[in-house]
């Protein structure tokens, strides 16, 4: 652990304090499927040891951006309160950034600490902030308020509860361990008393890392591989895509779309396999593309121009890889990051569950609008959807070591 992590060598650790720091314990990766993963270390017997993995909160991105989506998450939004005015926002993000930067590795929380996380390691634990079109009038910001971050157009077919969309704050938190995120949330919580009030907040889940004989893209509640063709790290463009270069204080942070999308999972679940296929334009079984034949894999590229013998094409016209494809869009792209959530049954004892959708981009008007407007339109995937609530956030760049995010805007 402290090999790994030199910054959770000077603060306090919570194994360091249970004297657990890992002897014996060898280094691996534990998947590399979409960009950054944090190393974890193995356990003599091989397991991972999912404890210690360490997601520095310093550097040019946010945390929780380019690494892969952890098991547990936390989405909160939160409203300035009516006296913090700019200098309240300032302490809040400081203390933030700093709390945080303690919790991403492996040390106590300061003044808030509640014992929740208090035998875990990190658990590659991120927090990332964003700042909603609201904000910048509440701190006296208005001027300084970017051009892009204008509200999302209503889209056909939405039906969003505006208690649980928008918000002056947005925080993601990602953990691989359910006591380790609630305990970041609870504490940033706790803090925020006085400066800001909790707006909404919603839970979800992707696969914990060492579920699968070996890294996976993961799949969502429809049973569907979900992520494949979201841009890469390593594609020469992947930074023009998703990382905003203006104004200067947000240069190298980005845009967060966030939708809370609810599947009619009875509705889906009715469907054949095969037409289910066709809906999305992949296999389930492997989410290979349908233009490739049966020999095509997970990776190979689609080609939305391959036809049947008989003609038709092999991507139906509303396939959602169609339509959301930037090809079809001008080129509009964004990452996916999102999560499943479940909050129980509605009132018709249908399931409350779907996609916590998040997806950074570089400018919404070039990645999440477009798409979202054909998608409303001509998507066969969108009779088995409901969207419920939508926000937009500006997400500023990570802050460098002894800053905190959002001080260029606060303080430049
Ligand atoms: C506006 C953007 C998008 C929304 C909203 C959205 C919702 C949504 N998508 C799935 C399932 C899948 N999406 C897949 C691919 C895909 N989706 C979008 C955009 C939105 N999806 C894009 C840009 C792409 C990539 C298209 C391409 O270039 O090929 C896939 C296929 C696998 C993959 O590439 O990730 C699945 C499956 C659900 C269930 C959903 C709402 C709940
Ligand atoms: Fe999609």
């Amino acid at each position: 652990m402290r090999q790994r992590q030199g910054r959770a060598a000077r603060s306090v650790s919570r194994r360091a304090l249970l004297g657990g720091a890992g002897a014996g314990l060898a280094i691996g990766a534990v998947g590399a499927v979409a960009g950054e993963r944090a190393l974890a270390v193995r356990r003599p017997d091989g397991t991972p040891d999912l404890g210690t993995a360490a997601v520095p909160f310093h550097g040019p991105h946010q945390a929780g951006i380019l690494q892969p989506p952890q098991a547990c998450a936390h989405l909160a939004a939160f409203d300035l309160a009516p006296a913090a005015g700019r200098d309240g926002l300032r302490t809040l993000l400081r203390t933030w950034s700093a709390t945080a930067a303690r919790l991403a590795a492996g040390g106590a929380a300061d003044g808030q600490e509640n014992q929740i996380a208090l035998d875990a390691g990190p658990c590659s634990l991120t927090v990332t902030f964003g700042f909603g079109h609201s904000l910048f009038d509440k701190a006296g910001l208005a001027d300084r308020r970017p051009e892009a971050l204008v509200p999302l157009p209503a889209f056909p077919g939405d039906a969003l509860d505006p208690a649980r969309s928008d918000g002056d704050l947005w925080v993601q938190i990602g953990a691989d361990d359910a006591l380790v995120a609630f305990h970041a949330l609870r504490v940033l919580q706790k803090q925020a008393a006085g400066l800001a009030v909790p707006r909404w907040q919603m839970s979800g889940f992707a696969r914990t890392p060492g579920a699968t004989p070996h890294p996976m893209t993961g799949r969502n509640l429809m049973g569907q591989v979900d992520g494949t063709n979201n841009p890469k790290p390593t594609e020469a463009d992947f930074g023009a895509k998703v990382f905003a270069d203006g104004p200067a204080w947000l240069a190298g942070g980005s845009y967060a779309v966030v939708r809370r999308i609810r599947m009619l999972l009875d509705d889906w679940e009715g469907l054949p396999t095969d037409r289910q296929e066709r809906v999305i334009g992949r296999r389930k079984a492997d989410g290979a593309p349908l233009s490739g034949g049966a020999d095509a894999t997970e990776r190979t590229p689609v080609d939305l121009a391959a036809t049947h013998p008989d003609g038709t094409l092999a991507v139906a016209p509303d396939a959602h890889i169609r339509v959301a494809a930037p090809a079809s869009n001008g080129g509009a792209a964004m990452l996916r990051r999102g999560f499943s959530y479940q909050d129980g049954l509605l009132a018709d004892g249908s399931p409350d569950a779907g996609l916590l959708f998040v997806a950074f981009q570089a400018d919404p008007a070039r990645g999440f609008v477009p798409v979202q407007r054909r998608l409303a339109r001509g998507d066969g995937l969108a009779r088995f959807l409901r969207h419920e609530a939508s926000g937009l956030y500006a997400v500023p760049p990570g802050a460098p070591e002894g800053g905190y995010v959002g001080q260029p805007l606060l303080e430049g």
